[in-house]
């Protein structure tokens, strides 16, 4: 990353300015304060979230600086509108308010690529390289929106989740906007809606097979290296059956990763650390239930199963902790139906599995001590099921990851009611706290953009070859260990969002210093830097928007 003031040193100033007779400004435009006190103001008067989005997506495009400043100093108010879940709404109706002023703002402020495009997609990548404003593209979010968070197939209308991801990467982890660039594959759609509107933006047509996206995928790779050889990639909600093979292929070859599977993995995995120590439950007695064994859910579950073997277990040891359940129920080897690659590594053989076809049925026979929901599927964590994890744990560990907040397995008030308040909760999408029997109890947001924005960030400084699971693992340990005496006390599975930036800071440090031992960094400039000087140095080279207003 080159110096803060880099592609943004032109910005306006904003000095009060003395309005001249039938000038176009006002007389006073104001602080810089003012500017980002107005815009709050206003976004603060719209009522519909889509609307809020669309005013804070044009902020973004006409003054990126107050729209930062705006978003860095409230983060907690203006995440889920330009994130989830309002993104989620965003996404759906991309056709509508498609295009964002932002994507007027610069030429290569996102790139849709069609099938179509595949024999030419070097040259394209090449022109857009003439029109990028800063010398190297940093960071891509690269989607074919097949599985928009919990929301099925949305066709082009990913952009918005990569588009959303991105606007995180700045705020929350200091990457330059200017290095950022969205990426929506567009495959077709195979959402019926989408194909019968005659206002969708995208194609037409149904998706292609997977195989035919893969190849693609591989020359759109190749030639994204050739033109930004530098440039870390995040592959972001492929649908399972694409998402872990374009991993597979790619994560050796190229600096990429997948933030469903394994952004997910290390954020789940740090608020899981912290609650397994708050449970009083050894590890070896930890019973882990997930509901979903999609990309999301195995993801997490292999993550965590690989730090129960750094922690010492065997690896049989550490399988045996865990079960999955999907549509068809208890994940087994014995279920009579052929498992996909992904689902076996932690299938189980006991001999009365085929039989537990419904959560209710699994929880009785697992009794687990955490229970997490990566099923895509709201309200499906009951009354009585979070009562009898309230009745079998001191403190149960219940985790509604699916996004956005209407997929969440349970509310976090319901998840307080059914325990008693002694849940350990943490959701995908942000919930309020809750007042229950007198007493105030705080949700965690169990959300990977507590990790990409610095594990990207840690990643694009020491210009990483690739991207080995031991730079995620480093990432969900650097966040586990973030949190304030003050958030402990506060019994806090995750640190306040507001401090995401600083957050995002220490795990860019983590990151880099295992990039460093597995000799994956190119960077090597910062192998002589101390701690405190590796973290000033990540800290000098943030994005600031206050600074250069
Ligand atoms: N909190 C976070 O940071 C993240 C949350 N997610 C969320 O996780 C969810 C799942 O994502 P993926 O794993 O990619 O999706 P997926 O569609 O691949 O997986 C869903 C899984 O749930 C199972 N399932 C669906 N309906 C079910 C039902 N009625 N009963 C039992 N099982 C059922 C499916 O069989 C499948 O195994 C999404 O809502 C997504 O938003 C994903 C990534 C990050
Ligand atoms: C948060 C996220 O990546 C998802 O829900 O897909
Ligand atoms: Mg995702």
């Amino acid at each position: 990353m080159s110096t803060n003031s880099n592609g943004i040193a032109q910005q306006t100033k904003f000095a009060p300015s003395v309005g001249l007779p039938g000038g176009t400004e006002p007389t006073l435009v104001g602080s810089k304060e003012v500017l980002v006190g107005r815009a709050l103001a206003r976004l603060r008067s719209i009522p519909g979230d889509l609307e809020k989005y669309t005013f804070l997506a044009s902020l973004k495009s006409r003054n990126e600086n107050i729209f930062y400043s705006l978003v860095g100093s409230h983060m907690k108010e203006c995440t889920p509108l330009i994130y989830t879940p309002v993104i989620g709404l965003a996404c759906q109706n991309w056709s509508l308010i498609h295009p964002p002023p932002s994507t007027y703002q610069t030429p290569a402020s996102a790139l849709y690529l069609s099938i179509n495009d595949l024999p030419n997609i070097g040259q394209i990548l090449a022109d857009l390289k003439t029109r990028v404003p800063k010398d190297e593209m940093e960071i891509s979010v690269v989607t074919d929106g097949s599985r928009v968070l919990g929301l099925g197939d949305l066709g082009v209308g990913g952009m918005g989740i990569s588009m959303g991801k991105l606007s995180l990467y700045v705020a929350a982890g200091g990457v330059n906007p200017k290095a950022t660039l969205p990426i929506v594959l567009d495959f077709g759609t195979d959402n019926e809606k989408l194909l019968a509107d005659p206002l969708y933006v995208g194609l037409r047509q149904r998706r292609l097979p997977d195989a035919e996206c893969e190849a693609f995928v591989d020359v759109f790779m190749a030639e994204m290296h050739k033109t930004f050889p530098n440039m870390i990639i995040q592959f972001e909600d492929f649908h399972t059956t694409l998402a872990f093979p374009l991993l597979f292929n790619n994560r050796e070859k190229y600096p990429c990763f997948n933030d469903d599977i394994q952004g997910t993995g290390a954020v789940v995995l740090a608020g899981a650390i912290r609650a397994f120590a708050l449970s009083e439950i050894p590890l070896k007695d930890q019973r882990i239930l997930f509901f979903g064994a999609g990309s999301s859910g195995v993801g997490v579950a292999e993550t965590i199963c690989k730090y129960f073997e750094k922690q010492g277990m065997t690896e049989e040891e550490a399988k045996a902790k865990f079960w999955l359940v999907d549509s068809r129920g208890l994940v087994a080897h014995n279920r009579g139906d052929t498992l996909p690659e992904h689902k076996r590594y932690l299938a189980r053989s006991e001999s009365d599995a085929p039989k537990l076809k419904t959560l209710s049925e699994v929880v009785e026979h697992v009794k687990p001590t955490a229970l997490l929901g990566l099923s895509t599927v709201g309200g499906t964590f009951t009354k009585e099921i979070l009562q009898y994890m309230g009745k079998i744990n001191k403190k149960p560990i219940v985790f509604a990851l699916s996004n956005p907040v209407k997929q969440a397995e349970c509310t976090f008030e319901q998840a307080v009611e059914g325990t008693g308040g002694r849940v350990m909760y943490a959701s995908g999408s942000p919930f309020d706290p809750v007042q229950f029997e007198g007493q105030k109890y705080e949700p965690g947001q169990g959300n990977n953009m507590y990790i990409f924005p610095g594990l990207g960030l840690g990643a694009i400084l020491a210009k990483v070859k690739s991207i080995p699971e031991d730079l995620v693992h480093a990432s969900a340990q650097a966040l586990a260990d973030s949190l304030t005496v003050e958030e402990k006390e506060r019994n806090l599975l995750y640190p306040d969002v507001e401090r995401i930036r600083e957050v995002s800071m220490t795990i860019a440090v983590g990151v880099i210093r295992a990039a460093q031992k597995l000799n994956v960094d190119r960077n090597e400039e910062l192998r002589g830097m101390n701690d405190a000087q590796l973290l000033a140095f990540v800290q000098n080279q943030m994005y600031h928007p206050l600074l250069d207003l």
